[in-house]
């Protein structure tokens, strides 16, 4: 394993955790990470006998100062201990739109792997407003946070839309981190194919293909794939209510309107991973 950390973020569905050994050696031959999505994230990497994920919120990594600054160095010392050839993840969307984590997380480790899952940054803001509407029901409509002025300007001021523009964030990771530390997982393809983007994962991180098609099934109540056994359990197993659920109808001219806003940003993503993901 080249690296001895890996932070993952949400789809960014999110960003990441980190890994610890009991030596800088120990923790040189772990593996750790993180996931940016700019929307949320999946459990599927603990399938794996090699990883373990940490679990603890992102002022654990980076915890604020009374100043309101968090410290230049994110510490190494929260993390959990891992064993030889363990990875531990560490996965906190909100890093991969955070503008001091990149610098921050380089300062801890510049071996660090990323893992990125995207989404369609349109689904993604409306998914994210989905969440937001569980959380607080009465917030004013979809289309009066997206658009300014009734159906003006798209509001990128509105967090559920910056953080769809990906081609800015992960401008500011490339300043510290080279696209080679990075892995993009399609959120669109971790839904249709999981063992696929999963393939995808385990290579990257080193490790032995052992999650696989036959660990997954699709469960047709959910409308999602579930794991055959869940770690530990041997049941079957689904992700929470909160993944998956149903998204409220936003008019088709809004849609259209935020489509072609983010456009321009997606076709630079593409440009800056190398990468289609197919949202235009
Ligand atoms: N297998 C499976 N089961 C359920 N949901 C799945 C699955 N794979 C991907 N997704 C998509 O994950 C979306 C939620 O992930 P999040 O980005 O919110 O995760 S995280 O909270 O940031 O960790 C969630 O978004 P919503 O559909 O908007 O809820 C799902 O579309």
């Amino acid at each position: 394993m080249v690296g001895p950390h890996l932070v993952g973020f949400k789809t960014v569905t999110s960003a990441g955790r980190a890994v610890r050994g009991r030596s800088q050696q120990e923790r040189d031959r772990a593996g750790g990470w993180g996931k940016v999505e700019t929307g949320r994230s999946q459990p599927q990497p603990r399938l794996s006998p090699f990883s373990r994920a940490a679990g603890w919120d992102p002022p654990a990594l980076m915890p604020p100062t009374s100043s309101g600054c968090g410290p230049s160095t994110p510490s190494l010392s929260l993390m959990p201990r891992t064993l030889d050839g363990q990875i531990t993840m560490e996965k906190t969307p909100s890093y991969f739109v955070t503008r001091e984590a990149p610098r921050r997380i380089h300062g801890m480790s510049p071996a660090t792997k990323l893992i990125v899952v995207v989404r369609n940054p349109v689904t993604r803001a409306i998914s994210d407003y989905a969440q937001m509407l569980s959380k607080t029901p009465g917030l004013p409509s979809f289309g009066t946070l997206a658009f300014r002025r009734g159906l003006g300007p798209v509001d990128t001021a509105w967090s559920a839309v910056r953080i769809g523009l990906y081609a800015q964030h992960l401008d500011n990771w490339l300043r510290y981190f080279p696209l080679s530390r990075f892995l993009f997982v399609s959120g669109e393809r971790l839904v249709s194919d999981p063992a696929g983007e999963l393939g995808h994962v385990q290579d990257f991180l080193g490790l032995k293909r052992v999650v696989t098609d036959k660990h997954f099934y699709f469960n047709a109540t959910k409308g999602f794939p579930c794991l055959k056994k869940a770690q530990g359990s041997g049941h079957p197993r689904c992700l929470g209510k909160s993944k998956g659920r149903p998204h409220p109808r936003v008019p088709e001219a809004m849609v259209q309107r935020l489509r072609a806003f983010y456009r321009p940003f997606n076709r630079k993503f593409y440009q800056m991973t190398g990468q289609d993901f197919g949202w235009d």
